[in-house]
């Protein structure tokens, strides 16, 4: 196994030092760290970050491997300088059974890019009538935690209740949709002004709040950890930081998407910018940012949505809902969260892999890089600028709301238990 020895390397944006991986852990840091053997990096001017965990990504593997494989999708997370992601279960089957959720976890292990920890669903099919075997998923070899009906909403109170107090015996977590289907019902985009005018059916903030508030009182009822999946209102962000204040186990997360566009892409009527929760007011997203520095919002996930063109190439209403995230993510924390000096790097660490590995109950990642600590590292330039070309993705799909335009920063090298899956910004 090759040993890397990364020379001035700024971790966490620090005061430059050498980095030594061997073995898959970091063997030691410090100025003039030698390894005969070692391959040696000239990290002069990059940041060392831990490898990125990603607690929402769609892989659709099983199923539709059109839009998506567990090994494009790895490969499209290491490129992002990921080293962990939550492979959510609305697949086709449904990952709703411990041979789905171990199906996954085995391609994501033979694939090696990135690993792969399955998400359970909550209810049976996601039709939300009858939760789904919970315990047995958590007991398979995937060691699944997080569970979750994501692409629809768990609506049904009482089932949503018997789930946060099943998973409860198992430190698990249920990871909500919020979205009250009745107001919800042919929503197309944020309902506001914009949404008359164009003509497209709205989605009201309300109805992702009631959910989160509802939700937030029946973790505290029954003692049970709640996950907030994309944040996207000001509003929902005012419940979190409550529910927070009163000491309740609720967890949120933002989107790199609803920190840096906004409804008014709506106009344009292509469907690249269709997205579930819809892009919402500038006002909505100065307020996950401010959350997000805050730590009202504990994460930021990626919602990798991957649809092939047929599904949106097409009109507006008739289009999928969802975007590309992985490869744009970090970029985008850069240029909405770092940049404008709202967060720091170490920050940037915290919501983008302690806090989800955390969430997520993954002990592998999310650790601070530190000697001994298992050699999951990404190498990130903040210094440069690219323009977002979509064929150079490696996701099987092309629907990034980003194409043609300008980011800051670029992944240089990413590290799995310190085997590079990405070195020089290429996949290894
Ligand atoms: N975010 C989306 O717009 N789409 C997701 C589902 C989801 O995250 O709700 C998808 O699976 O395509
Ligand atoms: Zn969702
Ligand atoms: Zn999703």
């Amino acid at each position: 196994m090759t040993a890397y020895l990364i020379k001035n390397v700024a971790i966490l944006g620090g005061a430059p030092t050498d980095l030594l991986l061997e073995d898959g852990v970091v063997a030691s840091i410090g100025a003039g760290v030698s390894a005969d053997g070692a391959e040696v990096i000239d990290a002069t001017g990059l940041i060392a970050l831990p490898g990125l965990v990603d607690l929402h990504t769609h892989l659709r593997e099983p199923g539709r491997e059109d839009a998506e494989t567990v090994e494009s999708g790895t490969q499209a997370a290491a490129l992002g300088g990921f080293t962990a992601v939550h492979a959510m279960a609305n697949t086709e089957p449904v990952a709703d059974t411990a041979g789905v959720v171990e199906q996954v976890w085995r391609l994501g292990r033979e694939a090696g890019y990135c690993d792969v920890y399955p998400v359970g669903a909550v209810t049976v099919g996601l039709a939300g009538t009858q939760l789904a075997e919970l315990g047995a998923m958590a007991d398979s070899a995937a060691r699944v935690r997080v569970f979750s009906d994501d692409g629809k909403c768990v609506s049904d109170a009482v089932l949503m209740r018997r789930a946060l107090e099943y998973v409860k015996a198992f430190d698990g977590v249920i990871a909500q949709h919020a979205q009250e289907p009745r107001l919800t019902e042919g929503a197309q985009m944020n309902e506001g002004d914009l949404s008359g005018r164009l003509g497209l059916a709205g989605w009201p903030a309300v109805a992702e709040e009631a959910i989160i508030a509802r939700d937030c009182l029946l973790a505290a009822h029954v003692g049970s950890r709640l996950h907030v999946c994309h944040v996207s209102t000001a509003g929902s962000v005012e419940i979190v930081r409550w529910a927070k204040s009163k000491g309740w186990n609720v967890t949120a997360e933002a989107c790199p998407h609803h920190l840096l566009l906004t409804d008014e892409l709506a106009a344009s009527y292509n469907p690249i910018y269709k997205v579930n929760p819809p892009l919402r007011t500038a006002a909505d997203g100065e307020a996950l940012r401010a959350g997000l520095a805050d730590g009202t919002i504990d994460i930021v996930a990626t919602d990798h949505a991957p649809h092939p063109h047929e599904d949106k190439d097409c009109e507006w209403a008739a289009a999928a809902f969802g975007m590309l995230g992985l490869e744009t993510a970090l970029s985008i924390v850069q240029e909405t969260m770092v940049d404008p000096g709202l967060l720091d790097w170490a920050g940037v660490a915290d919501r983008m892999s302690y806090a989800p590995a955390r969430i997520g109950r993954v002990s592998d990642h999310g650790r601070p890089i530190e000697q001994g600590a298992p050699a999951n590292v990404v190498l990130y330039d903040p210094s440069v600028r690219r323009t977002v070309e979509p064929s150079e993705s490696a996701s099987l799909s092309r629907n990034t709301p980003y194409a043609g335009m300008e980011l800051p920063g670029r992944v240089v090298a990413t590290f799995l238990r310190g085997t590079a899956t990405v070195l020089d910004g290429k996949l290894q």
